[in-house]
């Protein structure tokens, strides 16, 4: 495994001169191939370290190095999947993958693009659906084609902010089970951001909690011990779920707040601590 593939040095956000950032001294790494969710109350931030992960948004202080290389703007490295899955109206399932794939090997013929486009969109389960028209599609079928589209630039990282927020729970479940296929077989390295707590568990390798905003941080890096191999349907048998599931909502109704509020009245901050629900606790 390619340790700190992805490394965040000291990531800091201040939207506005003299109010105070709304994360600061964001540390972290992600290796290759791991799933990294990330959760914490709305406005702490979460959205604006995915962007400046996208390329899209510059920090305030900080580094981001991607495969050796620092982040500095957007590239097709990084693929992102946002809640608006963003597909262009006129282009049909496959026209929309199509056009990420050509964007991304401009020198493939159309063949050739179509033919790696079908092999994500089959990977979705759309397969059948390929020349339908966004506005004839459910939610979840739009969500299913940003994901294909994501997937089938082969991105080195994948962002994701809150990609089935806007899901009933049967179809969340659905494209949940088709994401956890797709990343089993692709190994594909997965930054997102939900604030479904199960949604976590069932996908992370590691859950980045953290602390209420603003100057936010990433109070704790739990990893999830859970057998890799993990389905919905019997996650819920195994006591450890609860055990992480407690872990994680108790650090959303009491920690998160007060952490923010020792900050607030001049206590410094600990560091980040990696803990393993039920297991060991250490600080990193
Ligand atoms: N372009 C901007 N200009 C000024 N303030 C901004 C801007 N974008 C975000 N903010 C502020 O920064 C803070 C963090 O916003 P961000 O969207 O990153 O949080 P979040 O954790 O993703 O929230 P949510 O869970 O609600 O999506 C918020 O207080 C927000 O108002």
């Amino acid at each position: 495994m390619d340790h700190n593939f992805l490394s965040v040095q000291g990531l800091s956000k201040r939207y506005a001169a003299g109010a105070p950032p709304v994360f600061e001294q964001v540390s972290f790494g992600i290796d290759r191939g791991e799933f990294v969710c990330v959760i914490g109350h709305s406005g702490c931030g979460k959205t604006t370290i995915l962007n400046v992960l996208a390329g899209l948004e510059a920090a305030s202080d900080g580094v981001v190095i991607m495969d050796r290389r620092e982040i500095k703007g957007p590239s097709l490295d990084r693929g992102v999947v946002f809640q608006s899955h963003a597909l262009m109206p006129w282009f049909s399932v496959l026209g929309n993958v199509v056009f990420a794939v050509r964007s991304r090997w401009p020198d493939w013929s159309r063949a050739r693009a179509e033919e790696h486009a079908r092999r994500f969109i089959a990977m979705v389960g759309l397969k059948g659906a390929e020349h339908k028209k966004p506005s004839e599609l459910s939610g979840g079928m739009k969500q299913r084609v940003g994901i294909a589209r994501a997937f089938s630039i082969e991105p080195k990282m994948l962002l994701m902010d809150e990609p089935f927020g806007a899901l009933d729970a049967l179809t969340r479940g659905v494209v949940q089970d088709e994401l956890l296929k797709i990343c089993a077989a692709t190994g594909q390295t997965v930054f997102m951001i939900t604030h479904d707590v199960d949604e976590a568990i069932l996908l992370a390798d590691k859950i980045f909690l953290m602390s209420n905003g603003p100057q936010a941080c990433i109070a704790e890096v739990v990893i999830n011990t859970l057998p890799k191999t993990r389905s919905r349907e019997a996650m819920h048998h195994d006591p450890q779920f609860y055990r992480i599931r407690n872990h994680l909502v108790d650090f959303l109704v009491h920690r998160s707040r007060q952490i923010q509020a020792a900050q607030a009245s001049g206590v410094p901050r600990p560091p980040t601590r990696i803990v393993m629900p039920g297991l060991e606790q250490a600080v990193a």
